[in-house]
């Protein structure tokens, strides 16, 4: 029996890094050279429209159709001189990747010949005729109409021969049925909100930009032993297999030296990355066998999150050129570490303060202990919510283990910063001032030292982590759109911020001094979000105690899980800032659920078709193999003796039949319980069932299946092992 297993495993053996051809020029020089940034927009628009579209993206003003047009040609112009035949709207709807439906350029000219065309009116709105996005219910097929809409403030990009222009995507009757909508209007409030706060500080601030710098992390697999995984190629985890007898116990992964055709890889994804516009910095080994990471430098939080959502697809293209697939599921491997995508989070005002660094003066530190305690303040009022957002079936699998977070969220602050805030809370009110001679009253919050800047030490279970001048939101998976939790917690923070607001402007109202005002406000705040704050170990089961009695969420079942977004708490949150109507939550929440029910779905169906038609033969032909051994046995050494000798096939053959029995009623059961889910017909309940019910039987099954694989021959095993995907490169 020929066994494709060796057959790709000798092939992958074989492979070499790839050439990659790299430009002569410096990364400086090729960085954004498909981008249409402000140095193309300037020499390809005339100027009063270069003007007025700037104006737009930097100060938010409406955008003046009559410029759509000028703005259109410009860009077709620089395209076309880049070989851009098509161009297409590219958005995000909530299947977690990008969509795009391109249209040439080409018009018929009326003399019987074509023209090149590219209006404004094409630039600014496309109706994609797109019935089967996820819409929760809000579209339906009858009224399919979809927009979407250009968003200047992300530049349009050429791929290939198509030029992709950054759009929203919305319902005929104005609902988001993206992310970027979302995202959008919760970077509006928060800034708004932030700026407000500031003013208290520094009344110059016009406008508060949020950061994001996102660490990609990734697996990359040989893509003939891919080929040989049915379960990698359709669910994008492994459904079985047993641990690898070395994996990352060594810590001999983690940050050593990156192997050649991954060298090659990365090379590549850069240049690319680097030609659209992408600021990649860091790349390295991850902790587990075969797991990398890339890091860009950050960039205002919309922009970031296209880059990224760009980086992941050019991820698979690039991977695919070096016969390599990349794994962006947070949970490939059993055992070993999973991929997380952190999502370092930061506010900035436009006048250059790091909101969320420590200053130089009194003052800069209380504007600094608002914005951390504010911050808390969104986190912990919706803890359960940003849980929420960051939970996926494939999210799941990951946290809890492997220094990925647990599933309750906390926050990590460091000894120094949990020191101040507890200075804060406990001194007397007198004591945090000093008088200053003639200057007046003089704030004395105690010097903060510049260590806090490199706060580094981090908490590797701290879903969210406080990291010198920003936050670094570790729970979010490596699968996900940024978006999903980014527009939680924008939405989140700016609601305390607003509400921080109402009560320092009451005080002063009142007659009380600001300075005073806000003082007592904060240090209210610290007392009550100091649940949230938790520098231990995420993992023990003190702390999962601890947390319980805390009020913090501590369920871990997703599609219980999803409910918060249907608080009351959540929605009247989403609705003063803004960010998301309570339909379009239910219509989300629809949306999740049936994902969910679908990836578990598929799991189960290729775990049922792997058992039956890998596992069982196989085992059952080694089986045969030994009982054929036993029958020889015992007809050279007779019975008895032959017996003896043949004791310890005996007992293997045994535990095969009873192992694939058990497999057997557990593939049964598992189509059962598929079926009586199935016929739920409402959507959370039906993810509450494949959670419940469906889920747990493909564990059970799965490790029957393992202890085959240590007992079934090696040369007879047809799926590719764990040691070689983890280790062949
Ligand atoms: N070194 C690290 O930070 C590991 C993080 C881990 N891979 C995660 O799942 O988040």
């Amino acid at each position: 029996m020929a066994n494709l297993r060796f057959e790709v495993v000798a092939e992958a053996f074989k492979k070499r890094p790839v050439e990659v051809d790299a430009p002569k020029t410096r990364p400086s020089e090729y960085f954004a050279k498909y981008v249409f940034n402000r140095q193309k927009m300037y020499k390809y628009l005339p100027s009063d429209v270069y003007e007025k579209l700037i104006d737009v993206i930097d100060n938010g003003t409406r955008l003046d159709r009559s410029i759509a047009d000028s703005v259109a040609a410009g860009m077709k112009l620089w395209a076309e001189e880049n070989g851009v035949t098509h161009y297409t709207h590219w958005f995000q709807p909530l299947t977690e990747g990008t969509a795009e439906k391109h249209d040439a350029f080409v018009e018929h000219d009326g003399k019987g010949g074509m023209i090149e065309e590219f209006s404004g009116k094409l630039l600014v709105q496309q109706e994609p005729d797109a019935s089967s996005f996820p819409n929760g219910g809000i579209r339906n097929t009858f009224e399919a109409r979809g927009y979407s809409a250009w968003d200047p403030t992300s530049p349009v990009f050429i791929i290939d021969d198509t030029l992709c222009i950054p759009t929203i995507f919305i319902s005929y009757t104005g609902e988001a049925l993206d992310y970027k909508a979302p995202l959008l209007r919760s970077l509006h409030t928060l800034s708004e909100a932030a700026t407000d706060v500031c003013h208290y500080f520094y009344p110059q601030v016009k406008k508060v930009q949020t950061n994001l710098g996102w660490e990609q992390e990734y697996f990359l697999v040989d893509e003939s032993l891919y080929s040989a995984r049915p379960d990698l190629m359709l669910t994008g985890r492994t459904l079985m297999g047993h641990d690898s007898a070395k994996n990352q116990q060594m810590d001999d992964h983690y940050f050593g030296t990156i192997p050649e055709r991954v060298q090659a890889f990365m090379k590549d994804l850069e240049i690319h990355a680097l030609e659209l516009g992408i600021p990649c910095k860091t790349r390295h080994n991850e902790v587990a066998p075969n797991q990398f990471e890339l890091a860009p430098i950050y960039e205002e939080c919309n922009l970031a999150v296209d880059h990224n959502m760009l980086l992941m697809s050019l991820m698979k293209r690039v991977a695919h050129k070096h016969s390599f697939r990349v794994l962006l599921h947070e949970k490939p491997f059993a055992g070993v570490n999973g991929s997380g995508k952190h999502n370092n989070w930061s506010l900035c005002t436009d006048t250059g303060v790091l909101l969320h660094a420590a200053g130089k003066t009194p003052e800069d530190n209380l504007r600094f202990v608002v914005f951390i305690v504010e911050t808390l303040m969104g986190v912990y009022k919706h803890n359960g919510l940003l849980k929420a957002s960051i939970m996926s079936a494939t999210n799941a699998h990951r946290l809890g283990a492997n220094e990925a977070p647990p599933a309750i969220i906390s926050s990590f602050l460091g000894k120094q910063l949990t020191d101040l805030l507890d200075h804060i809370e406990k001194a007397d009110k007198e004591e945090l001032f000093a008088l200053a001679g003639k200057k007046g009253v003089e704030l004395d919050i105690p010097e903060i030292p510049e260590l806090m800047i490199d706060n580094t030490d981090r908490n590797r279970t701290s879903p969210f982590a406080f990291t010198g001048n920003r936050f670094e939101f570790r729970a979010v998976g490596s699968e996900a759109n940024c978006a999903s939790s980014l527009i939680v917690l924008n939405a989140a923070v700016a609601e305390a911020l607003q509400n921080f607001k109402t009560r320092v402007d009451a005080l002063i109202e009142a007659g009380e001094d600001k300075t005073s005002a806000i003082i007592d406000v904060v240090r209210e705040d610290i007392k009550t979000c100091k649940p949230i704050r938790f520098d231990g170990n995420g993992y023990s089961d003190e702390w999962k105690e601890e947390a319980q009695k805390r009020g913090l969420d501590c369920e871990a079942s997703s599609p219980v899980v999803f409910d918060r977004y249907l608080d009351k708490e959540s929605i009247d949150m989403f609705a003063k800032t803004n960010v998301m109507s309570e339909s379009e939550l239910k219509a989300r929440n629809e949306v999740k659920w049936e994902i969910y029910t679908k990836k578990i779905q598929i799991e189960a169906r290729v775990m049922g078709d792997l058992s039956m038609n890998h596992i069982i033969p196989v085992a059952t032909h080694y089986q045969s193999r030994l009982a054929k051994n036993v029958e020889g046995m015992i007809n050279i050494f007779g019975g008895e003796e032959g017996k003896k000798l043949t004791a310890r096939n005996v007992k293997i053959i045994r535990e095969i039949a009873e192992r694939t029995q058990t497999i057997e009623t557990g593939v049964e059961a598992l189509v059962n319980a598929r079926k009586v889910a199935n016929r739920i017909e409402s959507e959370r309940e039906k993810a509450v069932a494949y959670h419940d019910t469906v889920a747990p039987k493909m564990e059970e099954i799965r490790y029957q299946i393992d202890k085959l694989e240590l007992l079934v021959a090696d040369e007879l095993w047809t799926l590719p092992k764990y040691r070689e995907l983890l280790f062949i490169r």
